[in-house]
């Protein structure tokens, strides 16, 4: 890939979406360029992988093809102000922020710019991500296919349209912290039960990771895979009753409610 690549922000996404870029070799060191306030955490990516750290967002911004604005929701607009005006036609800017509207992010760039909106997730760190993506009307196709080719370094990718984005905040976006709380969870039940805490979170996590695969994989219904734990008069049913008199999956749909809800009162600003 011959583009340019920047990042504004280097904190936990920015430099997960940037190391599995680099993991990929789909563009060298020398075709990054990085700013973030933490000016060590440049100089190390430029010791070791040849990216260039930059002095400033703007630098970025005039240095780039594709920038990743990957800064807090609440930075993120007075970031785009202060580099659009480096920005070249064809630069493609892409905002990994939730909440911040394609509309909010052209009133900054101009609404000719190309803009993408992403929500990855920290899965991202392992290959692992799923990552939205969302153009505006400016990007072509043959430019989505490139910023998907990217994404794809670090997971999975899939198109949705804007008004989906909030739903995707509660589904992957926010979501490795609810599982993470239940692997948390069922590593203090097997405490309990004897297990030593680094055997108790391998045994959880390794069960948790198999059944996302077994379901991805297999296509079956979430149901069915369940239903094929459940021994009769067995230990499983036992303990899917105790869940469902707890309000297992309804404190979950809460759960992903209340991140789309904010999500929603974020973009309304
Ligand atoms: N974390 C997650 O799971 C996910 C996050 N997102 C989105 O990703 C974005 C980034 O989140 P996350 O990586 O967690 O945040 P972090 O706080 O980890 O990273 C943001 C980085 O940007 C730096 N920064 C602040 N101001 C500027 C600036 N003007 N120019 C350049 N860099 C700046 C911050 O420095 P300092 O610490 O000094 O402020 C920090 O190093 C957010 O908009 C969030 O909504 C999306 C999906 C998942
Ligand atoms: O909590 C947040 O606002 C960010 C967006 C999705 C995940 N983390």
């Amino acid at each position: 890939m011959e583009q340019r690549i920047g990042f504004i922000g280097l904190g936990n996404m920015g430099n997960a979406i940037l190391q599995g870029i680099l993991a990929s070799n789909i563009v060298s060191g020398t075709q990054m360029y990085v700013y973030d306030p933490h000016l060590e955490k440049g100089q190390v990516l430029n010791q070791v992988y040849s990216i260039n750290n930059l002095d400033s967002a703007r630098e970025v911004a005039r240095e780039s093809d594709i920038v990743f604005v990957a800064v807090k929701p609440n930075v993120i607009v007075d970031v785009l102000n202060d580099i659009q005006k480096e920005l070249k036609k064809n630069t493609i800017v892409i905002s990994i922020a939730a909440g911040v509207t394609i509309k909010t992010i052209a009133k900054c760039v101009g609404y000719e710019q190309k803009i993408i909106r992403v929500m990855p997730n920290t899965p991202a760190l392992v290959n692992a991500a799923m990552c939205s993506i969302t153009p505006n009307t400016e990007v072509t196709d043959e430019e989505l296919s490139i910023v998907q080719q990217l994404l794809n370094c670090i997971g999975e990718t899939e198109v949705v349209s804007e008004y989906l984005i909030d739903a995707v905040v509660g589904a992957s976006g926010s979501s490795p912290a609810f599982v993470f709380m239940f692997i948390e969870a069922l590593a203090d039940g097997a405490v309990k039960g004897g297990l030593s805490r680094a055997q108790a979170y391998k045994f959880a996590a390794q069960a948790v990771m198999g059944s996302a695969k077994l379901l991805l994989e297999s296509g079956k219904h979430p149901g069915e895979l369940k239903d094929m734990v459940c021994s009769p008069a067995g230990t499983t049913i036992e303990g899917v009753h105790a869940l469902e008199e707890k309000g297992f999956r309804s404190a979950i749909i809460n759960a992903v409610e209340a991140a789309i809800k904010k999500s929603k009162e974020m973009a309304e600003g």
